[in-house]
């Protein structure tokens, strides 16, 4: 029997396999408005429809300012909730669990107007210096996870995952690379793991179903976070009840690594084995025996894809025939499935 296959419960979720598409930015808001189009509705429908376990709805900013372009997704007002909605009820439809990734670009937001980081260092010569958070902007900043996730809620996710990777506003907290903080938000790393503390708190008040974390588990730079930082860091989510380690890697300093099929397993396993907490592993995986076997040998417990649900929003049926396993049709397509 396959694992990929096998139902998977998180925190009272039960998936139906271990398939994850993981968030994807659309950049398909036609207003600046951050609210959900046609081309969301369609496309996360089309995924679920292919029968993925869980959709991570892409990087959903919990304030206007903490968007990485002006067309991303927004979950910072009440607004929001109707279309979002609108989402979760045809992935249920279609039998797919929904979570949503709530984020804050930090330093890397390209949106007009003032843009905010533990520090003032900008990401690049292509960037706008940040301003460094006064205490009240981190207590804003707090306030809009927990509406965020409050807002999740009511249009009916059944998972959150909160953005601690890819060199956006968290991952500017945890990394000595952005964050030179000498309050108690900077430092060491008990420190520099106060703003992600919070945040899990914050969400915490109003969200009591699975919780998920993405960190960047790599900063590909000698002077950032080691691995066992992030053991360390991992082992404080588990502590305050994050269920899920979701392990990504870099975004913090400019790419300087080409990726390779499964590159960031290891990460994976290593804060698995270290943490002794469920991850999910990610990067370049993309057939079902790779998928199968990251199972097998226990480096993650869930899997997820990201471009290859591009390539092929049916990639549960490709990968189930890859692994000779039968899986049911949705009933529209039982005569070509
Ligand atoms: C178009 C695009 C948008 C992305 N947007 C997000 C995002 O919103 N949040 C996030 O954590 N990662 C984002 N990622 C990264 C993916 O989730 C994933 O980690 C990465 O693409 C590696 O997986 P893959 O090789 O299966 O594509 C994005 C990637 C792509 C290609």
């Amino acid at each position: 029997m396959s694992l990929l296959f096998e139902p998977y419960t998180l925190q009272g979720m039960t998936l139906k396999n271990r398939i994850v598409m993981a968030p994807m930015c659309m950049y398909s808001c036609e207003d600046r408005d951050g609210r959900v189009t046609n081309w969301h509705r369609t496309h996360y429908t089309a995924r679920a429809v292919g029968q993925v376990g869980l959709i991570i709805v892409e990087a959903s900013a919990v304030t206007p300012q903490g968007r990485i372009s002006e067309q991303d997704l927004g979950i910072w007002s009440d607004e929001h909730v109707d279309g979002l909605r609108e989402i979760t009820n045809m992935m249920h439809a279609y039998g797919a669990k929904a979570a949503i990734q709530i984020a804050h670009a930090g330093r890397k937001s390209t949106v007009e107007g003032p843009i905010i980081a533990p520090s003032a260092i900008a990401f690049d010569d292509s960037y706008r210096l940040p301003e460094a958070m006064t205490t009240e902007q981190i207590q804003e900043t707090l306030f809009a996870f927990r509406e965020g996730a409050r807002r999740a809620k009511e249009a009916g996710f059944d998972c959150i995952e909160i953005h601690g990777a890819h060199g956006y506003l968290i991952n500017e907290f945890l990394s000595p690379l952005t964050n030179k903080r000498e309050d108690e938000y900077g430092g060491d790393r008990d420190n520099r793991y106060r703003f992600l503390e919070e945040t899990i708190l914050a969400v915490k008040e109003v969200w009591a179903g699975p919780l998920m974390v993405r960190i960047s588990a790599n900063e590909y730079h000698a002077d950032g976070n080691t691995l066992d930082d992030f053991i360390y860091y991992s082992q404080r989510m588990k502590e305050q009840g994050v269920d899920l380690v979701d392990c990504s890697s870099g975004g913090v300093v400019p790419a300087s690594i080409q990726p390779y099929p499964g590159y960031q397993v290891p990460l994976a396993e290593a804060i698995r084995r270290g943490a002794d907490v469920p991850t999910g592993a990610v990067g370049l995986i993309t057939s079902g025996v790779q998928a199968e076997e990251i199972l097998r040998k226990e480096q993650a417990d869930l899997v997820l894809l990201a471009r290859e649900f591009l390539r092929d929003p049916y990639w549960p049926r490709t990968a189930a025939k890859e692994l000779g396993v039968e899986i049911e049709a949705p009933k529209q397509y039982s005569r070509g499935w």
